[in-house]
């Protein structure tokens, strides 16, 4: 496509993502299902810079307020990140010195907000849990692309075999995970054999280690009370070895139905998912104090994968956060009466902000004086190295500056 039209689309998408009252990865996605006349570059180059646009949002709206034409385009002017020659053939000679000028400003000499990109409720909430420095640490790692992690799925395959296999994307183990593989580059895994045959699936490091926190076992019986598509539902049910009961729980129909796919190609059939309509369900009450291990991978804020979803920051409000809390604890409390005495529960989230996780953590304990507390540093030790570097004050938080996830929080308890 010539540089003009596509400018004029790169434009189009933009406005639309910026009414920021969806999710931007499915605004994106129907925004290709609409314009199937463009290539795969070109596909690249428009998510690309929509990502970027949400990623420095507010960088690029102060330099865009000189200038003329639509705030659209001097947005993703700004922000292109597709093959430089698309800017200097789909522009205007005025655009390129606009453009030329912009470049100029010295970044650091900017109001923090403007390099951080954060809305001032989630810098304030942050600038509360970490010393100034490394505040600037988080910040800066949020507005980076992820790696892609895969979870080699041990039912079918071993990690090293599969690295030997990749090793021409330059793949790494991940560093805490033993069940991770990280790749630099962003391939279509759709078409591998390794993926369509499910010895791998895409699955962040963080949430791996959440299901090695569960620690599910052979024969037992488990839930994933939050099951969604069931990236942590595989995990768990390759690690009972395809044993046990493993239910996985939702009240997303929809959501249940992406899990049904991937169980197929996992090669599971330990795993029951059932969509509920509440987290008191009947079906829910049925077993109560039958069940050995629970995760809880609650609805949240989504902060902790702003690397990936970097729309996340500009749709959610403290307003939203208020609203969750409660829901979260109620579905705790409901989760936590499957279990049989002696049985796990883990509370999980990928939200950095303290009120979805130390706070619901510790409103759980104050009320539940019948589940005591398990430090997350000895129930990985022995499966994942250098445990305690994961941990703080028992529980799991994962940080992307500091371990190179998405951000996640994991309390465990035993029901005595
Ligand atoms: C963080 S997502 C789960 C992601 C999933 N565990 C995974 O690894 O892919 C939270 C899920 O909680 C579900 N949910 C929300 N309210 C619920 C409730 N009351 N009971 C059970 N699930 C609920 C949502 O539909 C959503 O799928």
């Amino acid at each position: 496509m010539h540089p003009k039209p596509l400018l004029q689309l790169a434009a189009q998408l933009v406005q639309r993502v910026l009414k920021l009252d969806q999710p931007a990865d499915a605004l994106v996605s129907a925004f290709f299902r609409d314009h199937r006349e463009l290539g795969s570059r070109e596909r690249h180059a428009l998510a690309e810079t929509t990502y970027a646009l949400l990623r420095r949002r507010l960088l690029w709206q102060h330099l865009a307020q000189s200038g003329s034409g639509p705030m659209e385009r001097r947005l993703v002017l700004l922000a292109w990140a597709g093959e430089p020659r698309v800017l200097e053939a789909g522009t205007e000679v005025h655009e390129r010195d606009w453009l030329a000028a912009r470049r100029q400003i010295d970044l650091d000499s900017l109001a923090p907000k403007l390099r951080h990109n954060l809305p001032d409720w989630i810098a304030d909430a942050l600038h509360k849990q970490l010393p100034p420095e490394e505040f600037e640490r988080l910040a800066t790692s949020l507005l980076e692309g992820a790696p892609l992690d895969l979870r080699v799925n041990t039912l079918k395959a071993k990690r090293d075999a599969v690295l030997a296999e990749l090793q021409e994307f330059g793949v790494q183990p991940t560093p805490y995970s033993p069940w991770g593989i990280r790749l630099q580059g962003k391939p279509s895994l759709s078409q591998w054999p390794l993926f369509k045959d499910g010895s791998i699936e895409v699955q962040d490091e963080g949430s791996q280690l959440l299901a090695l926190l569960l620690d599910a076992k052979r024969g037992e019986m488990v839930a994933d009370f939050c099951a969604g598509a069931g990236g942590k539902t595989l995990a768990l049910g390759a690690a009972m070895r395809n044993t046990g009961r493993l239910y996985a729980f939702d009240i997303s129909g929809h959501r249940l139905d992406n899990l049904r796919p991937r169980l197929a190609r996992s090669g599971l059939s330990n795993v029951y998912p059932i969509q509920i309509a509440h987290e008191r369900d009947e079906r829910i009450k049925r077993l109560s104090g039958k069940l050995d291990r629970v995760l809880v991978d609650a609805p949240c804020s989504g902060l902790g994968t702003l690397r990936r979803n970097p729309d996340m920051k500009w749709r959610q409000s403290p307003q939203a956060v208020a609203e969750l809390v409660p829901r979260q604890l109620a579905i705790l409390q409901s989760a936590a009466r499957l279990l049989k005495p002696g049985g796990r529960l883990v509370y999980a989230t990928c939200s950095l902000l303290e009120a979805e996780n130390e706070g619901v953590a510790a409103a759980f304990e104050a009320q539940n004086p019948g589940f005591a507390k398990l430090d997350a540093a000895d129930l990985l030790a022995g499966q994942v190295p250098r445990a305690s570097e994961l941990v703080h004050n028992g529980q799991l938080r994962l940080w992307p500056h500091r371990h190179h996830c998405d951000g996640f929080f994991a309390a465990a308890w035993q029901r005595t």
